[in-house]
């Protein structure tokens, strides 16, 4: 499929695993144009951009985003677990588009709100009366942990990046202390994303087999499976520890933005848990902040149910800057 020149722009999601690459116009990714591919096949970024236009046969691109998973600086990204190099020499030359940008997926999927479909967004907690400028964060929960803050200001949206995944585990309750000490036994830091992703997950399960004596180990989506048959107990309690810890880690974030806009839970174990969520007292842990807990019915919390939300925002981005 060729399109015509200079009127669509090429964005891509680099995840741990995979880099998803689309054409979008304007803040409209074009879905029949996604395509997925495994970065273990690939020596680089360049590499992916140029089959994915060989793939759709030619592509002319006016402008490029890519959203990658790991800290960006200075225009250049790195990644944890990938050795590419992502900056902004080697994506305009790969994508020959005039304008690029690099942005921290999450940084894209705060790009992305006011830009899904309507039953993308999953209530979790309901949301009470807020301004159209009050602030908003996004959660990520999928193979590593991270959090952006949305800020709708005059000259456009900041969305502010970080690396809260890596802030340490809170600690609240006994067991919240073992498993801590559980986690920062095998790993030498009990970080956030430790226990909240895909892998943390496991690692919860793993934790219980542990303290029963019965040593267990269960892949992330299986666990998921057996909450739903019920056919596993330590699957159930695993993903009640869980849900109570990421109530608790989001809403000590939401003390610190203030997202009087709402909390947007995303990434694929968000959508696993969507739900769960109420059931296994997200709510109430969300909520357990003293004599702050009613202050706290001020945050709505969704879940966004869309795995392509960081194409889009990447693709809203650069509307946003002209392009
Ligand atoms: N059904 C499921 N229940 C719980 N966790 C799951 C399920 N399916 C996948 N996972 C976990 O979700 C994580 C992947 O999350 P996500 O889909 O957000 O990927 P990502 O971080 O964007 O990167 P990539 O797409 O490259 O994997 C993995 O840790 C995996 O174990």
């Amino acid at each position: 499929m060729s399109h015509a020149p200079n009127t669509l722009s090429l964005v891509a999601d680099i995840g741990g695993t995979n880099t998803r690459v689309a054409l979008a116009d304007g803040p409209k990714v074009l879905t029949e144009t996604i395509r997925r591919y495994a970065n273990s096949e690939f020596p680089g970024l360049e590499s992916v951009l140029r089959k994915y236009v060989e793939d759709e046969g030619g592509v002319d691109a006016k402008a490029a985003c890519v959203a990658v998973a790991g800290p960006v600086r200075d225009g250049r990204a790195t990644m944890t677990n990938l050795d590419w190099t992502i900056d902004k020499t080697t994506l305009s030359r790969a994508a020959n588009a005039e304008t690029v940008s690099i942005l921290n997926d999450l940084q894209a999927q705060g790009h992305a709100l006011g830009h899904l479909e309507a039953d993308k967004v999953r209530t979790i907690i309901p949301f009470p009366e807020a301004s159209d400028h009050a602030a908003k964060l996004v959660i990520g929960v999928g193979t590593g942990f991270n959090a952006a803050p949305v800020f709708e200001l005059e000259p456009g949206r900041l969305v502010a990046p970080s690396e809260s995944g890596h802030i340490n585990l809170p600690v609240q309750t006994e067991q919240d202390m073992r498993l801590a000490q559980y986690v920062s036994t095998a790993h030498g830091f009990p970080s956030i994303e430790d226990v909240l992703s895909g892998r943390g997950l496991e690692r919860v399960y793993a934790f219980l087999g542990h303290e029963a004596n019965d040593p267990r180990e269960r892949r992330a989506a299986d666990i998921m499976q057996a909450c739903a048959d019920g056919s596993d107990e330590r699957a159930t309690e695993a993903a009640n520890v869980f849900t109570r810890m990421l109530g608790s880690v989001a809403g000590n974030l939401a003390l610190i933005q203030l997202p009087f806009g709402g909390v947007y839970l995303v990434g694929g174990v968000s959508r696993a848990f969507a739900p769960y969520l109420n059931d296994f007292g997200f709510a109430q842990a969300f909520r357990d902040k003293g004599r702050f807990a009613g202050f706290m019915g001020n945050f709505g919390v969704a879940v966004i149910e869309d795995d392509y939300a960081a194409l889009t925002g990447s693709a809203a981005h650069l509307v946003s800057l002209g392009a």
